[in-house]
C-alpha cells in the first residue's frame, strides 16, 4: 500500500477518534446551552491543531502538503455546512445549534476523503507529473503574463465585478425557480407568488445583462492585450542580428507572432475567466445544494470524482495532439510559404512535384493527427454521457425516496436538478482552463523566450557628426559566419583602406569574402577580431540610422516592398519631400522613366500596378541610395544588370561630392576604371594597386583576370 494512503487513514482515524470525542462533549455542552456554531468553528480550529501535529510527526516532507490538505478539509467542512444551514434556514424555520448527530459527524470524514480524492486525482495530477522546477516556471511565468494585463486595470476590474453579479444572479435563478415550482399548487398568497416571480425576472435580467457586460469588457481587454504583445514582439524581433533570421524560420516565426500570441492571450484570458466564474458559482451552488439534499449532493460529488478522474486521464492526450497539431500547423505553413517565395527555384530546378509531395505529406500528418484527437474526443464524450446517466438513474430512485419520506419538496428537487448540471460544468471548467492554461504555458514560455532575446550584436554609439569625409580602414579583421564553425573564417586579418573621392575595387573568386566585407560595414554582423574604423572611430560607435544614410548600399538582391516607388525610394526616410526623390532619380538619370508612368512616383510597384525589369530595380535601388546623400557608397555586383549610362551618373555624383565608392564586382571591366583595386582570396587580401599595377605584377589578379576574360 502507497505510504500516503497509510498516513490518510491514520490521519482519518485520529479525525474520527476526536469526533467522537467532540460529540460527547457536544451533548454534555449542548445541556448547558454552549453548543452553538462558535463551538463547533472552535472545536475546528483546535482539531487543526491537533491533526497538523499529528500529520506533522506521522509524515515526511513530500506527505506534509497532502495530509494538510486534507485536515483543513476533515476540520472545515462540518462548521461550513452547518454555517451556510445557519445562513440559509427561512425565517419561518429558524436554524437550531448542530445537533449530536453521529451520523452526520462521521459523514464528514467521508466527503473529505472523497473531495481529496476528486482532488488529488483528478485535478492536482497535472501538477504531480511536472517536476517542481517546472511548477515554478509555469506560475512565475502565469504570474508576468497577469503584468501584461496591468495597463487594463480600468477594464478588468469593472468585469471582475460584473463577473461576480452575474455568477450570483445564475446561482440564484435554480432556487428561486424551485421556489415558484412549490408555490405553484396555489396554497399561498397571490402577492408572495408575484413577488417570487418577480424575484425570479429580475435574477434572470440581471444575470443576462451582468453576463453580457463581462463579456463585452473582456474582449475589449483582450483585443487590447493582443495589440500590446504583437507590438512589443515584433520590435523584439526586429531588433535581432541578422543571425536570428538564419536560425529561426520565416514562417515559424511569423506564425509565433500572429498564431502564438493570439492563442496565449487568449488562453490566459479566458481561462482566468472561466476559473474564477466557475469558482465562485461552485462554491455558492454547493452550499445552496447540501442545504435542499445533502444525500443528493453526496451522490453528485461520486459522480464529478468518476468524471475528474476520466478527464484526467483524456487532458494529457488532448494537449499532446493539440501541441502536436499546433508544431505540424506551423510546419506546414512554413513549407507552403517557403515554396511560393523561391518559386522561380522551385521552377527553375522542376522541383514542383517534390514540393507538392512534402506540402501534401505534412497536411496528411497533421489530418491524421486531427483525427486522433477527434476519436479521443468521441470516446471520451460518450463514456462521460454513460456516467452521467447511471447517476442520474440512482438519483432518481433516493429522491423518490426522499420526496415519499417528506425530507423533499418537488421544488427543491427540480431546483436541485437545476443546479446539478451546471455544478458539473463549473467543475470541468475549472480542471479544464487549468489543464488548458499549463498546455499554454510552453506557448508562452517561447513567446516569452523571443521577447527576453537581447540581440548579440555590440550596442549602437551615439556619433553623428555633421562633416563625414568617408574614409573606411579594415583593421586586420578576421570573421567568422555566427553558423559556421569558429575556425571556419570567412575573412582572415584583412587590412585595407578604402579613400574618400576614390573609387575602390574588391576582386575575387566566388566566397573569397567580398561580400562578407559588406556584411560588416553594414554592420549585420561583427568581427570576432580586429576593428573597422570610419574617419578614424570604430564603426560602432555610430548611431545606426546614422551609418545607414551615410553608408548607401546596393545589394545583389534587390528586394522592393509592396508599395509605391517613392515609398521604395525613400524608404526608412522620414518626412523626405518628393523634389528631393524627384532631384536624386534626375542624377541617376531615371526620373524620365519612371516620370512617365501611369501614377508616376505613385506607382504600385511590387505585386501592385507595375512589374519593374531587373535593370529598373537596380535603378531604383541605386535612386534609393543616392537619395540618402551617401559619403560611401557600396555596390555590390550591381554594374552587369543596371543600364551603363545609369551607373556612371550615380558614380560621378558620389566621386565629385568627395565621396567614396566601393564596388564589389565580377565583371572585371568595371573595376579597370578604379583607383584602387583589393584582390581577395580564401578569406585574404592577396594584392592591391590599381589594374595596370596588378596586371604588371603578374600574380593572382592577373591570373584571375585572364581566366574571366577567357571565360
Ligand atoms: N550566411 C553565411 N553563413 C555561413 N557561411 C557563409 C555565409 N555567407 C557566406 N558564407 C561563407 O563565407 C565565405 C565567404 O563568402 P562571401 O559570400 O563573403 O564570398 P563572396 O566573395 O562574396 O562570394 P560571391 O562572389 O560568390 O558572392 C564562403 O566560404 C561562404 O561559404
Amino acid at each position: 500500500m502507497e505510504p500516503v494512503v497509510v498516513y490518510g487513514i491514520s490521519v482519518l482515524l485520529f479525525d474520527t477518534v476526536l469526533s467522537l470525542a467532540y460529540v460527547t462533549s457536544l451533548v454534555l455542552l449542548q445541556s448547558s446551552g454552549c453548543g452553538g456554531l462558535s463551538a463547533q468553528w472552535a472545536f475546528a480550529g483546535l482539531k487543526w491543531a491537533f491533526l497538523q501535529g499529528f500529520a506533522w510527526i506521522l509524515a515526511g516532507a513530500e506527505h506534509q502538503a497532502l495530509l494538510s490538505r486534507m485536515a483543513a478539509l476533515l476540520c472545515l467542512l462540518s462548521p461550513v455546512y452547518e454555517s451556510l444551514q445557519s445562513f440559509l434556514a427561512p425565517p419561518s424555520e429558524p436554524y437550531r445549534d448542530p445537533s449530536a448527530d453521529l451520523g452526520r459527524l462521521l459523514l464528514g470524514p467521508v466527503c473529505s476523503v472523497l473531495a481529496c480524492a476528486v482532488w488529488e486525482m483528478g485535478f492536482r495530477s497535472d501538477a504531480k507529473v511536472q517536476p517542481s522546477s517546472n511548477k515554478l516556471h509555469s506560475r512565475r511565468l502565469l504570474l508576468r503574463m497577469g503584468k501584461y494585463f496591468k495597463p487594463d486595470a480600468l477594464f478588468i476590474i469593472p468585469a471582475f465585478t460584473f463577473l461576480i453579479l452575474a455568477v450570483l444572479c445564475e446561482t440564484l435563478i435554480p432556487l428561486y425557480q424551485g421556489q415558484v415550482i412549490d408555490m405553484i399548487r396555489g396554497e399561498v398568497l397571490h402577492s408572495s407568488f408575484f413577488y417570487s416571480i418577480g424575484r425570479l425576472a429580475l435574477v434572470c435580467l440581471g444575470s443576462t445583462l451582468f453576463s453580457g457586460l463581462r463579456g463585452g469588457i473582456f474582449m475589449c481587454t483582450l483585443a487590447r492585450l493582443n495589440r500590446r504583445l504583437k507590438h512589443l514582439l515584433f520590435r523584439t524581433f526586429l531588433q535581432q542580428e541578422v543571425h536570428f533570421f538564419e536560425k529561426n524560420d520565416s514562417g515559424v516565426l511569423s506564425s509565433r507572432l500572429q498564431r502564438d500570441v493570439d492563442s496565449m492571450g487568449r488562453t490566459v484570458a479566458q481561462n482566468a475567466n472561466a476559473m474564477l466564474r466557475s469558482t465562485v458559482k461552485t462554491c455558492l451552488m454547493l452550499g445552496v445544494m447540501l442545504h435542499l439534499s445533502w444525500e443528493l449532493t453526496v451522490l453528485t460529488c461520486i459522480e464529478i470524482l468518476i468524471l475528474a478522474i476520466m478527464q484526467n486521464m483524456y487532458i494529457p492526450l488532448s494537449r499532446a495532439i493539440k501541441t502536436q497539431i499546433q508544431h505540424c500547423c506551423a510546419h506546414t505553413e512554413s513549407l507552403a510559404l517557403q515554396t511560393v517565395r523561391w518559386i522561380q527555384v522551385v521552377r527553375s530546378f522542376k522541383a514542383e512535384e517534390l514540393e507538392l509531395r512534402r506540402y501534401s505529406e505534412a497536411v496528411t500528418r497533421m489530418q491524421t493527427l486531427r483525427r486522433r484527437g477527434e476519436v479521443y474526443g468521441i470516446v471520451y464524450g460518450f463514456t462521460r454521457r454513460m456516467v452521467n446517466l447511471v447517476i442520474k438513474l440512482l438519483m432518481l430512485l433516493l429522491a423518490r425516496r426522499l420526496i415519499s419520506s417528506g425530507h423533499l419538496t418537488t421544488g427543491a428537487l427540480v431546483s436541485f436538478f437545476l443546479y446539478q448540471k451546471p455544478i458539473s460544468r463549473s467543475l470541468h471548467e475549472i480542471s479544464y482552463s487549468f489543464g488548458d492554461t499549463l498546455a499554454t504555458v510552453e506557448i508562452i514560455s517561447t513567446v516569452f523566450g523571443y521577447l527576453d532575446r537581447r540581440p548579440e550584436c555590440k550596442e549602437e554609439g551615439d556619433l553623428a557628426p555633421e562633416e563625414l569625409e568617408g574614409r573606411i580602414l579594415f583593421q586586420n579583421v578576421s570573421f567568422s559566419y555566427p553558423s559556421a564553425p569558429a575556425d571556419e573564417k570567412a575573412l582572415k586579418s584583412v587590412t585595407m583602406e578604402i579613400a574618400a573621392g576614390k573609387m575602390t575595387a574588391l576582386v575575387g573568386p566566388s566566397g573569397s569574402g567580398k561580400t562578407s566585407c559588406l556584411s560588416l560595414l553594414k554592420r549585420l554582423y561583427e568581427a570576432q577580431e580586429g576593428q573597422i574604423l570610419l574617419d578614424g572611430k570604430p564603426l560602432h560607435h555610430y548611431t545606426r540610422k546614422y551609418l545607414h544614410r551615410k553608408l548607401a548600399v546596393v545589394s545583389q538582391d534587390l528586394e522592393l516592398f509592396s508599395g509605391s516607388l517613392r515609398y521604395n525610394i525613400e524608404y526608412g526616410l522620414k518626412g523626405c519631400a518628393l523634389e528631393k526623390v524627384r532631384g536624386a532619380a534626375r542624377k541617376a538619370k531615371a526620373d524620365a522613366y519612371f516620370s512617365e508612368l501611369k501614377d508616376q512616383y505613385d506607382t504600385a510597384v511590387e505585386g501592385g500596378d507595375i512589374c519593374l525589369s531587373g535593370g529598373l530595380r537596380h535603378s531604383v535601388a541605386l535612386v534609393r541610395a543616392l537619395v540618402r546623400d551617401p559619403r560611401v557608397l557600396i555596390l555590390d555586383e550591381t554594374t552587369s544588370k543596371v543600364d551603363a549610362d545609369v551607373w556612371h551618373a550615380v558614380l560621378r555624383e558620389v566621386l565629385s561630392g568627395g565621396g567614396a565608392v566601393l564596388l564589389v564586382a565580377h565583371n572585371l571591366k568595371s573595376v579597370t576604371t578604379a583607383d584602387q583595386i583589393f584582390f581577395i582570396e580564401n578569406g585574404e587580401v592577396k594584392e592591391e594597386g590599381t589594374h595596370a599595377e596588378l596586371m604588371a605584377r603578374g600574380g593572382c589578379y592577373h591570373h584571375f583576370y585572364q581566366n574571366c576574360n577567357v571565360l
